[in-house]
C-alpha cells in the first residue's frame, strides 16, 4: 500500500513546529540579509602582487553597480605594516560615491582617523582582538591597549559625526594562542558597543570555526547583547565559512561580511585564506529565499574582473560554476 501525506495535515504541523521554534517562512533564516563587501580592504591587504590604484578603484566603482549597500573600501593603517593600502587616500577619493551606499575604512589609530577625515571618510571600522597575542602581532599593543586607542578613535570620531563599526578578531580560534574562549569575545564585543560601535563583526580570522564553536561563541554573545548588533565574518581556510554563516544566521544575526572571488586573508595570520566569497553568499541566500537586494550575475562579473586583474583563479565556487552560463 502507498501511504500518501495529507498535505493540510502536513502544513498544520510544520506550523506548529515553526510556532514552538519561532522560525519564519525561511528555515529560520533572515528574510533580508545585509551583505558587506570587505574585497577591496581586507581582499587586497594581503595580495603579494601590487593593484594599481586605478584598478582597485574600477573595482569598487564595479562593485557600487551590484546593489551592495556597503563596501569596505581601504584601510588608513601604517603603509609600513601594510603596504598594499598606501593609496588609500587616493583610492578613497577616487571612486565614485553613491549616496545609498556606505563606504567604510578600517582605521588602526588617531592618526589614520586623521587621514582619513581629511578626505572625507563618513563611516569607520575599528579592530580590536579577541586573543592577546594576536593583538600584538597585527597592531603592536595589547589588547587592553588596543582597546584605549579605539576609545580615542571613537572619541575623535564622534565629534565628527562619523559612524563607528567595530571588528573582533579570533574570535574562535588564533594562531598564536589556539582555542579562545568564547567569554574572551564577549568581553571585547561589550566593550566595543559600550564605546559607541553600531554594530561589531565577529572575525573567524584564520577559518577555523566549525557550527559548534560558532554556535557556543554567539550563544554567549547573544546573552549579554542583541543579534542585531552583530554581524559574523568567516574566513574559509578549512571550508567551513558557509555553514559558519548559516550558523550565525540561525542564531538571528543578519549581517554578513565577505569578500568577492574569496580574496583576502591577513596578513598577521599567516596561512589563512580569503573570506568566504560573496557571490557564494548569495546564490546561498537566495536560494534560502532571503532577500539581499544584490544581483548575482552582476556580481560575477565583478569576481572575474578582479580575479582577473590579479592573475589569480577565483576562490568562489558559484562563480566557477557561473561565469561561463551568463558571460560566454
Ligand atoms: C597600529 C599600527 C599603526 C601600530 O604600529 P606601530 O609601528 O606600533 O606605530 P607607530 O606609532 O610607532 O608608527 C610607526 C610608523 O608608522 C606610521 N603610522 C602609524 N600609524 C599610521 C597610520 N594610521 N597611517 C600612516 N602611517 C602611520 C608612523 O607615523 C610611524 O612612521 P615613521 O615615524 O616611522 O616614519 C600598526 O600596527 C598597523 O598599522 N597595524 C595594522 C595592521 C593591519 O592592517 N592588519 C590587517 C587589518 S585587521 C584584519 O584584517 C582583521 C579583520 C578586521 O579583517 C577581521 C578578521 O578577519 O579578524
Amino acid at each position: 500500500m502507498v501511504r500518501t501525506t495529507n498535505p493540510r495535515k502536513f502544513i498544520h504541523f510544520f506550523n506548529k513546529f515553526k510556532a514552538e521554534r519561532n522560525l519564519n517562512d525561511r528555515y529560520n533564516i533572515p528574510v533580508e540579509v545585509k551583505v558587506v563587501e570587505v574585497g577591496p580592504r581586507d581582499g587586497l591587504q594581503n595580495e603579494p602582487v601590487n593593484v594599481p590604484t586605478n584598478t582597485k578603484i574600477e573595482f569598487i566603482n564595479r562593485l557600487s553597480e551590484t546593489g551592495l549597500k556597503a563596501i569596505e573600501v581601504t584601510s588608513f593603517v601604517s603603509p609600513k605594516w601594510i603596504p598594499q593600502m598606501a593609496d588609500n587616500a587616493k583610492v578613497f577619493q577616487g571612486i565614485q560615491k553613491k549616496s545609498n551606499i556606505d563606504y567604510p575604512v578600517l582605521i588602526p589609530n588617531v592618526k589614520g582617523l586623521e587621514t582619513a577625515l581629511s578626505v572625507g571618510v563618513k563611516e569607520i571600522a575599528v579592530f580590536a582582538s579577541a586573543s592577546e597575542a594576536f593583538s600584538r602581532k597585527n597592531t603592536n599593543c595589547s589588547a587592553e591597549e588596543g582597546i584605549n586607542r579605539i576609545r580615542e578613535i571613537i572619541d575623535s570620531a564622534k565629534t565628527h559625526n562619523l559612524k563607528v563599526r567595530g571588528y573582533v578578531s579570533c574570535v574562535v580560534g588564533c594562531p598564536y594562542d589556539g582555542f579562545i574562549k568564547p567569554l574572551a569575545v564577549t568581553k571585547i564585543v561589550t566593550a566595543l558597543l559600550e564605546l559607541g560601535c553600531y554594530e561589531v563583526s565577529l572575525g573567524d580570522t584564520i577559518g577555523v570555526g566549525t557550527k559548534k564553536t560558532i554556535y557556543n561563541m554567539i550563544k554567549d554573545i547573544v546573552n549579554v547583547t542583541e543579534a542585531k548588533n552583530l554581524a559574523i565574518h568567516c574566513h574559509d581556510t578549512f571550508g567551513q565559512a558557509l555553514n559558519n554563516v548559516c550558523t550565525a544566521l540561525d542564531l538571528g544575526i543578519t549581517v554578513v561580511d565577505s569578500s568577492v572571488s574569496g580574496l583576502g586573508g591577513c596578513p598577521y595570520a599567516k596561512g589563512a585564506t580569503g573570506n568566504v566569497a560573496t557571490e557564494d553568499v548569495i546564490y546561498m541566500l537566495h536560494g534560502l529565499g532571503s532577500n539581499t537586494g544584490i544581483d548575482l550575475k552582476k556580481l560575477i562579473g565583478v569576481g572575474h574582473f578582479i580575479s582577473n586583474a590579479i592573475n589569480r583563479p577565483t576562490a568562489s565556487k558559484v562563480n566557477a560554476a557561473l561565469y561561463s552560463k551568463y558571460f560566454l
